[in-house]
């Protein structure tokens, strides 16, 4: 049997994954997902392209990072492929300043990675314990982390900073961006279909569980809202986004939390699901009549436009809105709501392609380009693992 590539994507709700024939076009062999692993786990699992879902109830109540990797594993090695794994591709969040290319997760490697974990505690710690486990249960392949800040690293140097000391930005209190892997492969679907100029000047809205938007100019990461942490920028599942760092130091000083408190609150308890009050889930807020669910969707589209907004105002202009991730792929709603609150920008969606779901949603005169774009982190991860075999792929030697 031909070698394949395992990809592994755990997002902070989600586990991803994918098997890939090692060759030039990296088909499909299977793919699946366990979604909701904080509340009630399923499993959806897919053969090659075009075939049907199978989907799984997997237990009541939260699963652990092992657990989940078991169910990965179980459904591998129940399609017979689980021997033909020679590399294990990993979505690994923070890549921090040193890691901008595919890399051999090595145990130096990832005790660097792993001194990053308080920065993106509800991606990195799963992100590092997945390659841990995989090396148990595939001793013999090769382990390769692909990282979400490597698309922003060569964003311009005023993007990448705040106005602190400057030691301590020298020290790598700076912006990174995250979502990159699903960044890059949005801007090569762009390449494929406009050419070199990728879109012009785009801004993509990677909304899902997590949610960033990323400005770019001819394919290329100009700035974006998440930064030091993924906590930065829009509304999220269960994280604030953006938020006056004076409310941090009045929660601290005045109210006396403890720093895990308003860690907790930050990361688990706001968002979405902080201001419905109900779920972090944007689908079932949809379907709610509650007036608190309509005020937490109303935020996180005020907060989405007036991002558009500062983005735009970074690119100087805009010529192409891609919607992409969980809510940007499958919620007409949100997209109706975001697109009018870019109306100012020449944005005019059409409402009949925008309920279908088609590439291209925007009115036929629409002075910006609005499309929908399917993310597959998975796919690119295994691009980047695919070329980096190729190219011999580098081996931290610090
Ligand atoms: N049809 C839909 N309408 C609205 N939201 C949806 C729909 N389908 C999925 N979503 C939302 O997408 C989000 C999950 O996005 P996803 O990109 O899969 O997350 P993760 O960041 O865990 O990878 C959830 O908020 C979910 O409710
Ligand atoms: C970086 C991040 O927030 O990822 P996710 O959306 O998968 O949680
Ligand atoms: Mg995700």
């Amino acid at each position: 049997m031909a070698d394949t590539i395992l990809v592994l994507n755990a997002g902070s709700s989600s586990l991803k994954f994918g098997v890939f024939e090692l060759c030039t076009q990296l088909p499909v062999l299977m793919r699946g997902s366990l979604a909701s692993l904080n509340g009630k786990p399923q499993m959806s699992v897919f053969g090659p392209e075009g075939s049907q879902a199978q989907h799984a109830d997997l237990a009541d109540g939260p699963i652990s990072t092992e657990e989940a990797l078991e169910f990965v594993f179980a459904e591998v090695e129940g399609k017979g492929l689980l021997q033909s794994v020679s590399a294990v591709g990993h979505r690994i969040v923070h890549g921090g300043r040193d890691f901008t290319a595919a890399t051999i997760l090595d145990p130096p490697t990832l005790e660097a990675l792993r001194a990053l974990a308080p920065v993106a505690p509800l991606h990195q710690p799963h992100n590092l314990d997945i390659v841990e486990l995989a090396v148990r249960f595939l001793p013999k392949a090769v382990q390769i982390g692909c990282f979400d800040t490597a698309f922003h690293a060569a964003r311009p140097r005023l993007a990448t900073l705040y106005a602190l000391p400057r030691a301590l930005t020298d020290s790598g209190i700076m912006s990174f961006g995250f979502h990159g892997i699903s960044y890059g492969h949005i801007a090569s679907r762009l390449r494929e279909r406009y050419g070199s100029a990728a879109g012009g000047r785009a801004i993509v809205a990677h909304l899902g569980s997590g949610a960033s938007l990323c400005a770019m100019h001819e394919g290329k990461s100009v700035a974006t809202t998440m930064g030091f942490s993924p906590l930065d920028g829009l509304v999220m599942g269960t994280r604030s986004g953006s938020i006056d760092p004076g409310v941090i130091l009045y929660l601290l000083q005045n109210r006396k939390m403890r720093a895990h408190e308003i860690s907790r609150l930050l990361y688990d308890r706001s968002g979405l699901l902080g201001v419905s009050g109900i779920s972090d889930d944007m689908q079932t807020l949809v379907e709610s009549d509650d007036p608190q669910s309509k005020e937490a969707i109303d935020l996180f589209v005020y907060r989405a436009g007036r991002e558009i907004g500062s983005l735009a105002a970074a690119l100087g202009g805009l010529d192409t809105l891609v919607f992409t991730a969980g809510i940007g792929e499958n919620s007409p709603l949100i997209r109706d709501k975001i697109c009018e609150a870019a109306a100012w920008l020449g944005v005019t969606l059409d409402a009949e392609r925008n309920r279908q779901g088609n590439e291209r949603i925007s009115a036929h005169g629409s002075v910006v380009d609005v499309l929908v774009i399917p993310t597959e982190e998975e796919r690119a991860v295994a691009e980047q693992v695919s070329s980096a075999m190729s190219q011999g792929v580098p081996v931290r030697d610090k």
